[in-house]
């Protein structure tokens, strides 16, 4: 399970103080309005942050002092940070090694992958040819690529149009439920919660009340 326990953190003249215990699997709305800490609470947990006291535990380890890219999370952001340069099939495979060395097992786990968020065939375009929703995809395939059991997802389906936005809900509650991570999913919107069976966990006055899904 994920443990915060006493996780304070103070900017300025605000402080945080997150005390959450969540299942080892399972899908969780994080609500609050803007600037009540919500992307304060995901870069916490995933390590882009130091807790000023408290500790964070997943399976009763602590995750301080990991580095991020050690820790046992993944993270999908509204602005999906795909290079450029690279293919859909090599921003994908970064997934699993930032060096790009992928052996031919590798190129068939990244195949099907790809296969599984509908971007079969488009393997060698660059991220310049696709659609915000198929951008979306690539980061979605990169994060399940890495199958890490804490996905963290920052207001993914905000930048996308309804359609786009309803594909992408239904193609993440897919994959969820194939390889079942622990999801705190950030959004401004109570229906996507619904639209994700998602549990709520809301942020007030820099604490955290779990409300039953
Ligand atoms: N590194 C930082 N240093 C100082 N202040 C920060 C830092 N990061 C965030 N803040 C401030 O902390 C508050 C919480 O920010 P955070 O991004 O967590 O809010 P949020 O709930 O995700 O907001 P939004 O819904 O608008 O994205 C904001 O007032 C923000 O300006």
């Amino acid at each position: 399970m994920l443990q915060l326990d006493h996780t304070g953190i103070a900017f300025a003249e605000r402080e945080w103080e997150f005390d959450l215990t969540l299942a080892t699997h399972g899908v969780h709305a994080l609500l609050g309005r803007s600037g009540s800490g919500k992307s304060t609470l995901l870069n916490l947990i995933a390590g882009f942050m130091r807790p000023d006291s408290g500790d964070i535990r997943w399976q009763g380890q602590s995750l301080l002092p990991m580095q991020p890219s050690l820790r046992p999370v993944t993270s999908l952001f509204q602005q999906q940070n795909l290079f450029s340069h690279l293919t859909v099939r090599q921003n994908t495979g970064l997934g699993i090694d930032p060096g790009l060395k992928l052996s031919a097992a590798q190129i068939q786990s990244i195949q099907s992958v790809l296969i599984d968020v509908g971007l079969e065939g488009m393997e060698h375009k660059l991220p310049g040819m696709l659609s915000g929703g198929e951008q979306q995809r690539v980061a979605l395939a990169r994060c399940l690529l890495r199958r890490r059991p804490l996905l963290l997802l920052d207001e993914p389906f905000s930048a996308l149009d309804a359609t786009t936005r309803q594909e992408m809900i239904t193609l993440t509650r897919t994959v969820i439920a194939q390889y079942k991570p622990c999801v705190i999913m950030v959004t401004h919107d109570e229906e996507d919660a619904v639209a994700m069976q998602a549990s709520i966990l809301r942020i007030q006055d820099g604490r955290i009340n779990h409300e039953a899904g």
